[in-house]
């Protein structure tokens, strides 16, 4: 595991799109395309923008097939869709075309959209337990969440490699989620960490003993033990070691 830690977030964001580039002409150099499944929520934003625009003519951007880790439950032309967020700030920039967009398609029933999203990634993969991504793209709640993995939920103790649906009473809301087992197979993993409210957080996942029910991101430990963070100075400033 590696932790980076850089002075502002813009930093950290090159860093990341520096990353995501080099790990996308990996793949696409060994397997001929690159599989990732993006991160939630409002952080990796900008992280799109830069890619969609610096980025743009650094990767074979027709070789790139996306996931998503997690969805909120909302149709996707909800503004909590983690799919419309990547929509807006990557995919339609980058004219990534329908065939290569893997959205959970939440206009099914939770459940069924989970199923679905299941065999979407067995299809793609041609295996029904082996799903490795070639990059992880994760985030982490202030709660020590990632993914919708969120603390004290019956997701945790999921030892299936899939996605699952459950409701999380505390946002309230459905979620759809891979489980540790699948993420836990990606080829590269990289969290994308800002802000002084993340900071006991990240102390948390990183120095903690170990506590999934209460700190879910510690889950994420793939054996090859390829995890990058990619921090802010605020989000390390709890850490003792850096
Ligand atoms: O609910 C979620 O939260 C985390 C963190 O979100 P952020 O808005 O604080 O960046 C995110 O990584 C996850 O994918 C998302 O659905």
């Amino acid at each position: 595991m590696a932790i980076r830690v850089f002075p502002s977030v813009e930093e950290s964001n090159k860093a990341l799109a520096d990353y995501f580039v080099e790990t996308g002409r990996q793949a696409i150099a060994a397997r001929g395309r690159f599989a990732v499944a993006l991160s939630g929520g409002s952080s990796p934003k900008k992280l799109f923008e830069l890619l969609a625009s610096d980025y743009r003519d650094q990767l074979e951007w027709e070789r790139v097939d996306f996931f998503w880790g997690d969805e909120r439950y909302v149709p996707h032309t909800d503004p909590q869709s983690n799919y419309l967020m990547a929509k807006k700030a990557l995919l339609d920039p980058l004219n990534i075309q329908p065939a290569h967009i893997f959205a959970v398609e939440t206009d099914l029933p939770p459940a069924e959209a989970a199923a679905a999203y299941t065999r979407t990634m067995q299809q793609y993969f041609g295996s029904q337990d082996s799903l490795p991504l070639d990059l992880d793209l994760l985030g982490l709640g202030d709660n020590a969440h990632t993914a919708s993995l969120f603390p004290h939920t019956s997701v945790l103790t999921n030892d299936t490699v899939s996605v699952q649906a459950l409701y999380i009473e505390e946002v309230q809301a459905n979620r759809i989620t891979m489980t540790a087992p699948l993420l836990n197979q990606a080829r590269a993993t990289a969290f994308l960490v800002y802000g002084e409210g993340k900071a006991e957080a990240v102390r948390q996942i990183l120095e903690e003993k170990r506590d999934v029910q209460q700190y879910p991101a510690q889950l994420i430990q793939p054996e090859n033990g390829n995890v990058t963070w990619f921090l802010d100075e605020a989000a390390a400033s709890k850490l003792t070691q850096k």
